[in-house]
């Protein structure tokens, strides 16, 4: 009797995928996208062998190169997964080595000096070039915090520019929204205004608590007695230090704008704590209780 083949699986949308950097973000990304068969092959590049080697054995690649020429031969979708400093010297090292046809996307956590890196680095915009921003992370790095659930209901914002190609577009948003995200777009400037408030100022004061409170002499005495409220403000100051370097240097101007609008509402705090104003207290305490359970009822918070 004849049997009746088993269908074959439908093709990979994406014949190659190039990482470049395969750590946390490019990691998480690579196994999702293996889950989903949406790959036929994964190639990562970096500069640590060591870790390269560590993301093949973990299966989120299929191989690896130390050079990022050779990583991208044959690409159709590029991910620049590197933390925003080493944006403009990767894209010198893909100068010349880009096919026309490539998609070009990166996850970089600032946009506007993303854009200008890539622009310097190349020496010029592709039209293939669609920056992106996963809205989804966590304070560990590496690839072995990589999991293919991180983007699963998650916002993934794209930044498309005026030199983007509309194909190039649809294929990175096609790619994340196999990945489990909902994806967005919106303009360069807004998303580093917005995301310096919402997510570049909580991490500078986790950050600023725990190394001020480091610095008192007493701090054996107060970290005993540190608990549930100071480890979940603080969790982001374990995030990696590099990528917060880069994130300062190439968001300054809008960080620095959300640290004045915070100065003067802790100065405020500060006076109507001196003036003993319960009632004012009370004010400001229930608008950020009241703001802050509508964000936690939120399905996507
Ligand atoms: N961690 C988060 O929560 C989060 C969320 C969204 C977006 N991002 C963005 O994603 C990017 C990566 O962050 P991550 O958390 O995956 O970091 P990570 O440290 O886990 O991974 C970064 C990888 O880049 C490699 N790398 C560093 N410099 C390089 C260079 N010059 N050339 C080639 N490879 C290089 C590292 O070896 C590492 O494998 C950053 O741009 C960050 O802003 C991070
Ligand atoms: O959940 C975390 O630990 C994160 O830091 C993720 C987080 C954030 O929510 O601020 C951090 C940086 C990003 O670019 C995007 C997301």
């Amino acid at each position: 009797m004849s049997q009746t083949p088993a269908p074959s699986p439908a093709p990979a949308a994406i014949n190659r995928l190039a990482i470049i950097g395969v750590g946390l973000i490019g990691g998480s990304l690579a196994l999702s996208l293996r889950q989903a068969g949406y790959c036929r092959e994964i190639v990562g590049a970096g500069r640590d062998r060591a870790s390269l080697q560590q993301a093949q054995s973990l299966g989120v690649i299929d191989r690896f190169e130390l050079d990022i020429c050779a990583a991208v031969h044959g690409a159709d979708m590029i991910v620049l997964a590197t933390p925003v400093g080493a944006i403009e010297s990767v894209c010198r090292a893909l100068r010349g080595c880009l096919a026309e046809s490539a998609v070009l996307t990166d996850v970089g956590s600032v946009k506007a000096s993303v854009v200008d890196a890539v622009r310097i680095g190349l020496g010029h915009l592709p039209a293939g070039f669609v920056p992106a921003h996963p809205i989804a992370g966590r304070e560990r790095s590496g690839v072995e915090a990589a999991t293919a659930d991180l983007y699963e209901g998650r916002r993934v914002i794209l930044t498309p520019l005026p030199e983007s190609d509309p194909q190039a577009c649809q294929a990175v948003r096609r790619m994340w929204e196999v990945a489990g995200a909902r994806v967005e777009d919106m303009p360069v400037d807004h998303h580093d205004e917005v995301l310096a408030a919402t997510s570049h100022l909580p991490h500078l004061l986790a950050y600023t608590l725990v190394s001020s409170l480091s610095r008192l002499g007493e701090q054996e005495e107060i970290f005993r007695y540190a608990a549930g409220g100071f480890r979940d403000f603080t969790r982001i100051a374990s995030s990696d230090p590099v990528m917060w370097r880069d994130i300062c240097l190439h968001n300054k101007e809008a960080i620095l704008g959300m640290f004045k609008h915070f100065a003067r509402d802790l100065e405020l705090l500060g006076e109507v704590i001196d003036a003993g104003d319960g009632d004012r207290l009370l004010s400001i305490f229930q608008r950020a209780k009241q703001t802050r359970d509508r964000f936690c009822e939120r399905p996507d918070s």
